[in-house]
């Protein structure tokens, strides 16, 4: 079976993640990386990941079946301008960059370029990964296996429409941030109480997993919480003050402002 060849534009924490979650399944798969400058930290991934790299992802491109980019919104006009000429019309091309569509893609692209958007989470890097996903007009049913196949080296994955990755971008690729915020705010309040920070991070952080594997089991949040609130309790009264600090609303603000840069950071209007 022939051996597919994909090469990252970009080699900083997102694409670390994927890597780490790549290499640990038998892909059958070339992976070369690259990035702008930093030659110290391509020699790290090549050592760690048993990948290779090229200090100038130019050369490489014509070899490639995919063409992941994992650099910053920011920098997709330089290097979608540098690709451009440099494409053969076989090769998938894909982002994983906040607010950057697929239609993004193909608008800066030659005609019938085969393209994808892709958004993970950190969580590549133990292959749980929560991934939402949509294709381009001109993908073939060869490189969507291809894609899958990577996708699902990192974790679970949903496809969904252009608008619904960029409406979902916060829940499955930034809310990561939001939730180890809670475990940093949580362990505060354990530590506040004069226990070491050391004994407050092992309460919280297993505290957490046990939860996240009761989700994992049960999959009913709104059930797993009645189970702990114990009517006219002590959960009763935290929680009542939860919804007194407006929780719910403040978690949908976050969405929203995430999702609302995101989509500033992907607009062609900032960036072309
Ligand atoms: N960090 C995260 O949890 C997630 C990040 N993303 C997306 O991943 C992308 C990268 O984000 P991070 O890894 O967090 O950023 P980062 O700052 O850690 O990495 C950026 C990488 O891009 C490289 N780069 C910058 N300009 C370049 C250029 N012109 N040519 C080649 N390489 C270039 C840098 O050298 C660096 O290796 C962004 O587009 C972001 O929206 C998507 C989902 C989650
Ligand atoms: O913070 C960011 O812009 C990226 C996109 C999703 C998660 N991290």
């Amino acid at each position: 079976m022939k051996q597919e060849h994909i090469l990252f534009i970009g080699a900083g924490r997102m694409a670390e993640a994927i890597l780490a979650g790549m290499v640990q399944t038998e892909l059958n798969m070339k992976i070369t990386v690259s990035n702008q400058q930093d030659t110290k930290r391509l020699h790290q991934l090549q050592n760690q990941y048993a990948v290779e790299s090229t200090e100038d992802w130019r050369h490489t491109v014509e070899h490639a079946d995919v063409i992941l980019l994992a650099c910053p919104p920011s920098e997709h006009p330089n290097v979608l301008t540098s690709l451009n000429p440099l494409l053969t019309g076989s090769q998938l091309v894909m982002t994983v960059a906040a607010g950057i569509g697929p239609s993004v893609l193909e608008s800066s692209l030659p005609d019938g370029t085969a393209t994808a958007w892709l958004m993970p989470n950190t969580s590549a890097d133990v292959q749980k990964s929560m991934s939402i996903y949509s294709y381009g007009q001109y993908v073939t049913s060869e490189q969507k296996l291809i894609f899958e196949k990577i996708v699902s080296s990192i974790g679970p994955s949903e496809e969904l429409s252009e608008q619904q990755v960029h409406q979902m971008t916060a829940v499955t690729g930034s809310a990561p941030a939001f939730l180890y915020y809670f475990v940093e705010a949580l362990e505060e309040a354990a530590a506040s109480y004069g226990i070491s920070n050391e004994q407050a991070r092992k309460l919280v952080i297993e505290m957490v997993i046990g939860s996240a594997a009761m989700l994992d089991k049960h999959r009913d949040p709104e059930k797993l919480r009645y189970q702990v609130t114990s009517p006219g309790g002590a959960t009763a009264a935290g929680i009542e003050s939860l919804q007194k600090d407006d929780f719910t609303n403040s978690l949908i603000r976050a969405v929203h402002a995430t999702n609302h840069r995101a989509k500033e950071l992907g607009s062609s209007k900032n960036l072309f």
